[in-house]
C-alpha cells in the first residue's frame, strides 16, 4: 500500500489533527520558513500527545551536520529529510551519527536521475518534489508526473523506495495514485487558513489508503486493458482522456449528471427485499438493487447520460453506439434525443432480429440504427463497425462505449459512471440491515453492470462478489459465451482480455439465450479481478436462466430481463448454502419486457 507523508505541521494544534489520521508519516520544517518550527516544541508535543505509530522526519535544507543532530535528538526524531543538496558526505555522516532513517530529496529537473544515482546504496527513500526560485519546498506546485515513471525505473534499479510531494491535493491525488508511487508527501494541499485540514487530510487519507488502485496511467489493470488502437484513434482517446479528467474536476459536470440521474433517470434505484423468492430458494436473504426501474428499464443509461454530458462538452454533435440486447442502443438514442444530438446505433441483425421492440423505440426516438450483417451478426460484429465508422468520423463523433470494455479511457470511464449503484447499495444496506451484504451477485457480459456494483465494494475484504457468466448449452459445448471461464488472453476492440479463440487466435462465435451476454470478450477490469481473485465468476445455462427468470415473475411480481436472470440462477443455486443470517445482494440489471418474444417462444418449444 502506497505511504502518506503529511508534511509541515506548524502547532500542537496541526499534530493533534494528524495524529487521528492514517499519515505513516508526520513532518517539520526546521529551516527559515513559515511552517518553520522549534524542535523543542516538538518534543512537547509527542510527549504529550504520544505517536500513534506515526514516523517522525525533520525536514532541513543544507543544515550543518552537528545542527542536524542535535535537532534529531531534542525533537526525538525517526528520520532526517534531506531537502536541499546535501552531499554523500553529509548523508554518510548522518547514517554514522544518528539512528535515522534518511529521505533524500531529488527536485525535479533534466539532472535528477544522475542526482539519484550518486546516493546508490546510502538514503532508505527517494522523494522527488518541485523546487522554485524562492523555495525549496512546501510549494503547493507539481512537477509533470509523466516523468514519475523514470524515476519510479531509478530508485528501483538502486532498490530504494520513490515517494513524490509537490502539490497534491485531495482532489488530483487519484491521478497521481495512478502513477503507482512508494509513497506520497503532502503540506500545502491538506492546509485551509494556514493550518492543517482534517477533512483535507481525510478525504487525502481515502484516496490514498484504498488498497484496490486501477488502472495505471497508461490504462491497464494489472496485465489487461491497455490502448490496442489504429493512430488515427490516439488522438482521439487522449482528447477525450484530457476531457474526462476535466470534467471529473469539475464541480458543474458533477452537478449536471446528478441532475439527470436523479432528476430524468429516476435514481436513486430502489432496494427491495425479496422476501418470497428467500423463502422459496431457503438459506441467505435476498436484496435486488432495483436498476430495471431506471429510465428506458435499465443500468445502461447512468453510463449513456454521462458520457452524453461528455460529448457535448468536447463539443461533438454526433454520437454513435454499439448495441447487443438494444438496451444501450435504446439508453443512446434516449440520451441523443434528451440532449439534441443525432446518433446512430450499430447493431448485428440477428440481434435485431431477436430485440424488435427495442429496435422499433430507437427508431421512434430519432436514432438511426445500422444493420450489421458481418461474422456472426451480434454485438462484436456491431462493435467492429462502429469503430470502423469512428475511424473515419473522429472529428465530430463521440463514440458511447456501453460497457466497461475498448480502449482505455473507457473501461475506466464507463466503469466510474456504473459506480452509482454499488455506491448507493452500500448506503440502502446499512440503512435497511445496518451493515453490508456478505456477498454481491451480478451477471457479466461486457461488465458494466457488474464492474458498477463490484467497484464501491472491492475495498470492503469481508464482502464477497461474484460474477455470472452466460454458459449458454453448457461450458463442454461450442455454444456459450463464458468468456472467463474458457477464454484466452487476447486483443479484442481496442484491449487486451480473455476472449473466446479457436486454437488459431481467430475470435469464435459466442452464444446465449440473451443478446446482452453474447460477446466473446470481456472488461479488463473483469480479467484482473478475476486473476488477483478478488471477484469470482461463475457460468449459468440457458435453462438455469429461464427458470430463475420465471421464479422472479411468480414469486415477486418482477419480470427481469434473460441477461439478469443468469445472475439469479445463480442465487438460486447458492443461496441455500448460505445461512439464514446472511446476505445476498443481487444487481437486478434490467427488465425483461423487451425480451417476451425470446421468453414465450422458448417456454412454448419447452411445452412441446
Ligand atoms: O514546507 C516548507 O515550508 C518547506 C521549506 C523548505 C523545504 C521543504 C519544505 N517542505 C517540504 C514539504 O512540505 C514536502 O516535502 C513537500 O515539499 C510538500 O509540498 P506541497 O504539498 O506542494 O506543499
Amino acid at each position: 500500500m502506497t505511504d502518506l507523508k503529511y508534511c509541515g505541521m506548524r502547532s500542537e494544534i496541526d499534530y493533534q489533527k494528524a495524529m487521528k489520521t492514517k499519515a505513516d508519516y508526520l513532518g517539520f520544517i526546521f529551516v527559515k520558513s513559515k511552517r518553520q518550527v522549534d524542535p523543542n516544541d516538538v518534543r512537547n508535543w509527542v510527549n504529550t500527545h504520544g505517536r500513534h505509530g506515526k514516523k517522525l522526519v525533520g525536514v532541513f535544507v543544507n543544515e550543518d551536520i552537528e545542527s542536524i543532530v542535535n535537532t534529531a535528538n531534542v525533537a526525538q526524531l525517526d528520520g532526517l529529510q534531506l531537502h536541499g543538496t546535501e552531499d554523500v558526505k553529509t548523508v554518510r555522516a548522518l547514517k554514522e551519527q544518528t539512528d535515522c532513517f534518511i529521505i533524500k530529496t531529488i527536485h525535479h529537473n533534466k539532472d535528477a536521475l544522475k542526482t539519484m544515482a550518486a546516493y546508490n546504496d546510502l538514503v532508505d527513500i527517494f522523494l522527488v518534489d518541485t523546487k522554485t526560485e524562492t523555495e525549496w519546498g512546501g510549494s503547493g506546485i507539481s512537477f509533470d508526473w509523466k516523468a514519475i515513471p523514470s524515476y519510479k525505473e531509478q530508485a528501483k534499479t538502486q532498490d530504494t523506495p520513490l515517494f513524490v510531494a509537490g502539490g497534491i491535493t485531495p482532489d488530483n491525488v487519484n491521478d497521481l495514485m495512478s502513477f503507482k508511487p512508494d509513497g506520497i508527501d503532502v503540506s500545502s494541499g491538506i492546509e485551509s487558513a494556514a493550518s492543517k485540514d482534517e477533512r483535507k487530510m481525510k478525504k487525502m487519507a481515502e484516496s490514498v489508503k484504498k488498497t484496490y488502485q486501477a488502472p495505471d496511467h497508461l490504462g491497464r489493470f494489472g496485465d489487461f486493458g491497455g490502448k490496442y488502437v489504429p493512430e488515427t484513434l490516439m488522438y482521439a482517446l487522449e482528447e477525450l482522456e484530457e476531457a474526462y479528467k476535466e470534467a471529473q474536476q469539475d464541480e458543474s459536470f458533477k452537478q449536471a449528471l446528478i441532475k439527470e440521474l436523479y432528476e430524468y433517470s429516476g435514481r436513486p434505484t430502489a432496494m427491495t427485499y425479496a422476501e418470497r423468492l428467500s423463502e422459496h430458494y431457503g438459506g441467505a436473504q435476498i436484496y435486488l438493487k432495483r436498476e430495471d426501474l431506471n429510465h428506458t428499464g435499465a443500468h445502461k443509461i447512468n453510463n449513456a447520460l454521462a458520457q452524453g454530458l461528455l460529448a457535448m462538452r468536447m463539443g461533438k454533435k454526433q454520437i454513435i453506439a454499439e448495441t447487443g440486447a438494444g438496451q444501450h442502443g435504446v439508453a443512446s438514442a434516449t440520451v441523443a434525443a434528451r440532449f439534441g444530438l443525432s446518433c446512430k446505433v450499430f447493431m448485428g441483425a440477428e440481434d435485431i432480429r431477436r430485440q424488435e421492440l427495442n429496435v422499433f423505440r430507437m427508431r421512434l426516438l430519432g436514432a438511426e440504427v445500422i444493420e450489421v450483417q458481418s461474422g456472426g451478426k451480434t454485438l462484436k460484429d456491431a462493435t467492429n463497425e462502429a469503430i470502423r465508422h469512428w475511424v473515419a468520423n473522429v472529428e465530430d463523433t463521440f463514440y458511447l462505449i456501453g460497457s466497461a470494455v475498448g480502449p482505455h479511457p473507457y473501461p475506466m470511464m464507463v466503469r466510474d459512471f456504473q459506480s452509482v449503484i454499488g455506491e448507493e447499495s452500500i448506503a440502502q444496506m446499512k440503512r435497511m440491515i445496518g451493515r453490508l451484504p456478505d456477498e454481491v451477485v451480478a451477471c457479466v457480459g461486457g461488465g458494466s453492470n457488474a464492474i458498477g456494483m463490484f467497484h464501491p465494494f472491492i475495498n470492503y475484504d469481508d464482502v464477497a462478489l461474484t460474477g455470472i457468466e452466460a454458459a449458454g448449452k453448457g461450458v463442454d459445448t461450442t455454444e456459450h459465451a463464458a468468456t472467463l471461464t474458457r477464454g484466452r488472453k487476447g486483443v479484442l476492440h481496442g484491449s487486451l482480455s480473455y476472449l473466446l479463440q479457436d486454437e488459431n487466435g481467430n475470435i469464435t462465435e459466442p452464444y446465449s439465450i440473451s443478446a446482452g451476454l453474447d460477446y466473446p470478450g470481456i472488461g479488463p477490469e473483469h480479467a484482473h479481478l478475476r486473476d488477483i481473485k478478488r471477484v469470482n465468476y461463475e457460468s449459468v445455462t440457458d435453462d438455469e436462466a429461464m427458470k430463475a427468470l420465471k421464479d422472479l415473475c411468480e414469486l415477486e411480481g418482477i419480470l427481469p430481463a434473460i441477461e439478469t436472470a443468469h445472475a439469479l440462477a445463480y442465487v438460486e443455486r447458492h443461496a441455500k448454502t448460505m445461512s439464514k443470517d446472511d446476505v445476498l445482494l443481487v444487481c437486478l440489471s434490467g427488465r425483461g419486457d423487451k425480451d417476451v418474444m425470446t421468453i414465450q417462444e422458448t417456454l412454448e418449444a419447452d411445452k412441446g
